[in-house]
């Protein structure tokens, strides 16, 4: 089967991971140091139930609350990854902002999208629980995990389950018994 390519932006607010995530995915390793993103494009391809997926992931610019949906992530684009920090407040509440625009950008009702709440390293410094990550997950019909892109804890599951959800939503995978029938 030829690979089937596949375009997926990562957004949140600033510092949450994002470029962390992407690399480690790619690159398998993590920078500690902090350079902010304007935007950057990483491809990868990876398997799926005998499929390949050639991945092109769009690390976009931090955005906040205040941010303009940038229009050209509204086209041409599978899927988000919209990633905040559990240390940050802030930046689950940008999740949502992101969100709402998200819906009204593309006039759709349900994007496939992976929620991702990022560090789960600094678990002394939690501020968003798991619970409530999960719940807005709940609320988008979205997929939630939490990671760590320090230590690589379900970077490659974030790529994986979104692309999943990709599919689903183009109605080659039945949600029943999440097996390919294309
Ligand atoms: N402890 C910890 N630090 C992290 C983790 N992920 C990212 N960081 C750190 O957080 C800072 C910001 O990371 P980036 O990946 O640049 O964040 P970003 O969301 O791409 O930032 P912008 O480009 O400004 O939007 C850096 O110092 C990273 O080293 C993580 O899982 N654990």
């Amino acid at each position: 089967m030829p690979p089937k390519q596949r375009k997926i932006a990562i957004m949140g607010y600033r510092s949450v991971g994002k470029s962390s995530l992407s690399i480690q995915f790619v690159e398998g390793q993590f920078v500690d140091s902090y350079d902010p993103t304007i935007e950057n494009i990483f491809t990868k391809t990876i398997r799926i139930n005998s499929q390949d997926y050639e991945l092109k992931v769009v690390d976009t610019a931090g955005h906040d609350e205040y941010s303009i949906f940038p229009s050209q992530y509204s086209i041409n684009v599978h899927g988000y990854v919209l990633v905040y920090s559990i240390t940050s407040l802030k930046s689950f509440e940008v999740v949502k902002t992101i969100h709402e625009k998200l819906l009204d950008i593309t006039g759709k009702s349900h994007v496939p999208v992976v929620l991702v709440g990022n560090k789960t390293d600094l678990h002394m410094e939690r501020t968003i629980t798991a619970d409530e990550g999960k719940r807005l997950a709940d609320e988008w019909r979205a997929i939630f995990l939490e990671t760590s892109a320090k230590q690589n804890a379900s970077v490659s599951d974030i790529f994986q389950l979104l692309v999943t959800e990709i599919e689903k939503a183009d109605g080659n995978i039945s949600e029943k018994s999440n097996c390919s029938i294309s």
